[in-house]
């Protein structure tokens, strides 16, 4: 028997060791518990906390140590060595572009894609009184929200979920910005004060979306992921991504993109996508929406669209 025919094995899966992070990897493998077990699979899963170097050093500012991709490097060095078999990452996390021999194995259903505020008096955005203080990890956020609201004050914070919570009230934040789907995944949505709608805050790149990192030859695994992947979702986080790889967006530049999917028939799904790039202060905003079936030309084009308007200058500026 082949090993791709012999449905018994340990899989091993990586995971870094937030309480976010354990949490939608013990979701990822309870559902591929359940898609195994209604196979007749005989599949059993372990874990393996990995500690990446964005781990280290979460006190020092993101941007100034070179970004997301310290959240996934150890972790692929691990599944291109072979000592886990597949990885969870939030798909917003995920680089562009993944190593030689490692591929996106599967984009489970979405959860929420929006921001949203958590507020010490517990209203929306309408009820920060002028000049209020607003804590944010995010240039994407901080860009929209002082385009709406310019009296407000927004201010860098890091940390994790439970941590950025926590200095709303140690820090004397009125409010702070946070992913929905965090919240979500944490059960935490009882915390939510106001979701942020998509006009005013175009979600980060596959906010809200997982992506699962796997090797490219690993028929078995691949076989099992593919019965996770939700085609809708992976359809949208596709044009959002093309969108971000044509702008050679680093993760330190206010960019967002959400697609969602429109129609179905039967050559596939009707797209529609928003991009926005903005300038650290707000002032500047372009912002691009457009519909298309083909996910990736889609994302080009609404990402040249933006540069034919000007976005290359602020991503040049920005050095981004
Ligand atoms: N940048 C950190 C991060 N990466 C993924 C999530 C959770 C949301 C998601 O899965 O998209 C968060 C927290 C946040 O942005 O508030």
């Amino acid at each position: 028997m082949s090993s791709t025919d012999n449905k018994s094995r340990v899989i091993v899966v990586g995971t870094r060791q937030s309480a976010l992070a354990l949490t939608q990897t013990g979701q990822v493998i309870d559902e591929l518990k359940r898609i195994s077990d209604s196979q007749g699979w005989d599949y059993t899963f372990e874990i393996r906390k990995i500690v990446t170097k964005g781990d280290r050093i979460l006190d020092v500012t993101l941007s100034k140590v070179g970004g997301k991709g310290l959240f996934v490097k150890e972790i692929e060095q691990a599944l291109l060595d072979g000592e886990i078999d597949l990885a969870v990452h939030s798909m917003k996390d995920m680089p562009y572009e993944l190593p030689e021999g490692l591929m996106n194995g599967a984009t489970p259903k979405r959860v929420n894609p929006l921001d949203c505020l958590i507020t010490k008096a517990g209203g929306g955005l309408e009820s920060l009184p002028e000049g209020a203080r607003v804590g944010t990890s995010s240039l994407r956020r901080s860009c929209q929200l002082k385009n709406v609201r310019p009296d407000l004050q927004l201010e860098s914070i890091r940390g994790n979920i439970d941590s950025r919570i926590r200095k709303l009230e140690t820090e004397g934040f009125d409010a702070v910005v946070l992913a929905a789907a965090g919240l979500t995944r944490m059960g935490w949505e009882d915390r939510i004060s106001a979701l942020v709608p998509d006009d005013v805050c175009v979600p980060a790149v596959g906010q809200g979306a997982l992506g699962i990192e796997c090797r490219e030859n690993d028929a078995q695994i691949r076989e099992l992921l593919g019965l996770l992947n939700d085609s809708e979702t992976e359809a949208a986080v596709r044009a959002e991504r093309s969108f971000l790889g044509t702008l050679h967006g680093g993760c330190q530049v206010p960019i967002g993109a959400y697609a969602t999917v429109v129609s179905k028939d039967e050559d596939g799904y009707l797209l529609e996508l928003t991009g926005m790039v903005g300038s650290p202060d707000g002032v500047t905003m372009l912002k691009e929406m457009k519909r298309g079936k083909d996910p990736e030309a889609l994302g080009r084009s609404v990402a040249e669209t933006l540069i034919a308007g000007g976005a290359d200058r602020i991503l040049a500026e920005i050095g981004g």
